[in-house]
């Protein structure tokens, strides 16, 4: 078995112990019971008081936003600068006002990054700081990215629990806190080989063998319990594997579907780590933010539930590699099966049935394989350009 390489990414261990104030939870729990004192009522964080994650006043109305309709949205995306952040920080700039978008995440930020508009450091593992980023910049929107994800997950597992674990909760808390509208991504991986594989309903069994899944479907039950327990805007989309041309996966088992591009365009040699007729759900990063954003827009009254699959396109590697050919016929693709990755892959979803999100609230893919391809090829083969010429 060919040993899975842990891809360091700036991302270190943090152990951080949560402050149980146990008198101050006393102090409080008393104050909530005997309200007598005719102070105001007592908005209580969540790490205070052991008995109740919020203390919800009776006109409180959490599945409305809160900020005014006609002002934009204050947004902070956590674990910015991965594979999908910053391009999702883009989309939303456009849309709300460079300002209203806040990139975070613990490693530094290249130039072009850092001058395109607000980037603050943020471990989601610092619940404190968290809160304060939140109450300082009065956000409303939180895009909760950080993660580690499938191969780098198992390469890691105890950090893997505490980023996508531990972090959750403090995310929870802290948007329950401040009735934020959260967006959690979860993935393809939160199925696992129990579960039907072609198609993927939204609703079936879920017994994910890999730390990643099992993180990510706990995030879905505890984003839908903070739901309908405290009525936190939850909203969670499932995503397949997503391919872009500008920004390097962060270490999964769909990572291969990017290398190819690059790999084509670069050598015209392609060493695949997964076999030639494993079938997963991918999509193109453009519409996996396009629908983020539709998501996180979309009325709460269109949803008919919290956590939605989305899809876009199934394929192969073989099947990729001859799209690729038909544009770079000299390609030449080997094989060499990474067994860890491919044991993954094999118990993931071959096909996802996101007829739920078409029905509710409208989702609909623009691109499929030969688009895709078209416009990865496009995007390198002019990038490589330039680099030559520069
Ligand atoms: N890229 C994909 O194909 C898919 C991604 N997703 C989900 O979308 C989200 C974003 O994915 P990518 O951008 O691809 O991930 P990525 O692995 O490229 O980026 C994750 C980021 O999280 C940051 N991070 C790690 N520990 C942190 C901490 N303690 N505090 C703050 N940040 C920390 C890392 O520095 C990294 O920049 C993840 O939750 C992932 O599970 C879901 C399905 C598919
Ligand atoms: C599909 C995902 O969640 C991710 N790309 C991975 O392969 O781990």
């Amino acid at each position: 078995m060919r040993a899975l390489i842990y891809l360091e990414r700036g991302i270190h261990s943090v152990t951080v112990k949560m402050p149980v104030i146990r008198t101050l939870s006393k102090v409080a729990k008393q104050a909530l019971l005997n309200p007598g004192c005719g102070c105001q009522p007592i908005t209580v964080a969540v790490r205070t008081i052991s008995f109740s994650p919020r203390q919800v006043t009776s006109d409180a109305s959490f599945h409305s936003v809160s900020f005014s309709e006609t002002d934009h949205p204050k947004v902070l995306i956590t674990g910015g600068l991965g594979q999908l952040g910053v391009g999702l920080a883009k989309r939303l700039r456009k849309r709300f006002g460079n300002k209203n978008v806040i990139l975070s995440d613990i490693r530094k930020p290249p130039s072009h990054v850092f001058y395109s508009g607000p980037f603050i450091y943020s471990d989601i593992l610092d619940y404190k700081n968290l809160r304060e980023i939140v109450v300082n910049n009065r956000i409303t929107w939180l895009v909760h990215y950080s993660a580690l994800l499938s191969a780098v997950g198992e390469a890691n597992v105890s950090l893997a629990r505490d980023v996508n674990i531990t972090g959750l909760h403090n995310i929870l808390d802290i948007a329950a806190e401040h009735g934020l509208r959260l967006f959690v991504p979860s993935t393809i991986g939160a199925f696992g080989p129990t579960s039907p594989r072609n198609p993927t309903p939204d609703l079936c069994v879920q017994r994910p063998r890999t730390i990643y899944g099992v993180s990510k479907v706990h995030a879905e039950l505890m984003g839908e319990y903070y739901h309908h327990r405290y009525g936190l805007d939850f909203r969670c989309l499932r995503y397949p594997g997503i391919i872009s041309a500008d920004s390097q996966p962060g270490g999964g088992t769909t990572d291969y579907a990017v290398a190819i591009f690059h790999d084509a365009v670069k050598t015209g040699k392609f060493e695949c780590n997964l076999k030639p007729d494993t079938r997963l759900p991918m999509m193109y990063i453009e519409d996996c933010l396009r629908a983020t954003v539709e998501m996180m827009e979309a009325p709460a009254d269109t949803l008919s539930m919290r956590t939605y699959n989305i899809n876009a396109m199934s394929f192969t590697p073989e099947e990729l590699a001859q799209e690729v050919q038909k544009q770079l016929p000299d390609l030449e693709v080997t094989y060499d099966i990474d067994q860890v990755r491919q044991a993954i892959a094999d118990s993931w979803p071959m096909n996802f049935d996101d007829s739920n999100a078409r029905n509710d609230w409208g989702w609909k893919h623009d691109y499929d394989l030969p688009e895709l391809v078209q416009t990865m090829l496009n995007y390198i083969g002019s990038d490589s350009r330039i680099a030559q010429t520069n």
